[in-house]
């Protein structure tokens, strides 16, 4: 006859762990500290991005992935401030790209970890019912999933200027209806993301976003909807937004 073995013998189920880029300058917001640290409602950008992916049940594990040389400030700010207590919690330093930085993020996972979404700190908005969305469309066998909107803008190809501000000729109109514009959590099966961040190697800057990489690899990418609230923090008047956008949730709790 077999018996259930007591519950520290039994396996545990693979977990879905957050990888937060945390680790950005901020350049395009002018002058301050890191961008992650800057204060959004009286609050650090990273700890709303941290408190948002740990509000999905899905989430297990975040991994912060901090400036260089700032991971000790942001231990200490993770422990300043209230986290669910059932999620755990690692800060690791980060790299000159956001590249690298996810990469050295996927490097602290540990083994039982299957399910990874990679989340900038810079949308600290983004609401739960995506971060679950993309969670479960990979659990549901979708190697890599996207959030994403469509666009209101028409977007041009263009020759790009060798001096700022000078004229740039138009070389296409995509398509708009086929465009979208694609936010985070992105959210991957944990083997399909290592490989791409092991074989595809992109120069400069790095890659754009993790998705890309993927799609390099020749492996299937989908999207699922985005949210206007998962906006990414990276121009001066984004920070405006941000702000009425927290007033407001603040404003309806109070009801
Ligand atoms: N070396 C880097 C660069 C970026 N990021 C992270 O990647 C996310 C998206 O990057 P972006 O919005 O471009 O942030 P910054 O690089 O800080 O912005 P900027 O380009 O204006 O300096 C951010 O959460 C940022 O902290 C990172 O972890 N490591
Ligand atoms: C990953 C990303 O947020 C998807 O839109 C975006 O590509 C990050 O770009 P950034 O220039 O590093 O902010």
């Amino acid at each position: 006859m077999s018996s259930t073995p007591p519950p520290a013998d039994r396996p545990r189920p693979p977990r879905t762990a957050a990888v937060i880029p945390a680790a950005g300058r901020g350049v395009r917001l002018g002058p301050g500290a890191p961008k992650a640290l800057r204060v959004l409602g009286g609050t650090p950008m990273l700890i709303h991005a941290i408190r948002a992916m740990a509000a999905s049940r899905a989430i297990s594990l975040v991994v912060v992935v901090a400036p260089p040389d700032g991971a000790p400030e942001v231990k200490h700010l993770l422990d300043e401030h209230a986290l669910p207590e059932r999620t755990d919690y690692l800060v690791v330093p980060g790299g000159e790209t956001r590249q690298e930085s996810v990469r050295l993020g996927l490097e602290a996972l540990p083994e039982d970890v299957a399910v990874v979404l990679v989340h900038d700190a810079a949308r600290p908005l983004v609401p739960v019912d995506t971060v679950d969305a993309v969670a479960a469309a990979v659990r549901d066998g979708a190697p890599a999933v996207v959030p994403a909107l469509p666009l209101a803008d028409t977007v041009k190809e263009v020759e790009p200027a060798a001096t700022p501000g000078e004229p740039e000729p138009v070389l296409a109109t995509p398509v708009r209806a086929r465009l979208r514009a694609v936010q985070t959590p992105q959210g991957f099966d944990r083997d399909t993301l290592e490989r791409a961040h092991a074989e595809v190697a992109v120069d400069g800057e790095g890659a754009t976003d993790d998705a890309g990489m993927v799609e390099r690899l020749g492996r299937p990418v989908v999207v699922v909807p985005g949210h206007e609230e998962a906006f990414k923090v990276t121009r001066p008047l984004d920070l405006v937004l941000a702000e009425a956008v927290l007033a407001r949730r603040r404003a309806n709790d109070g009801f």
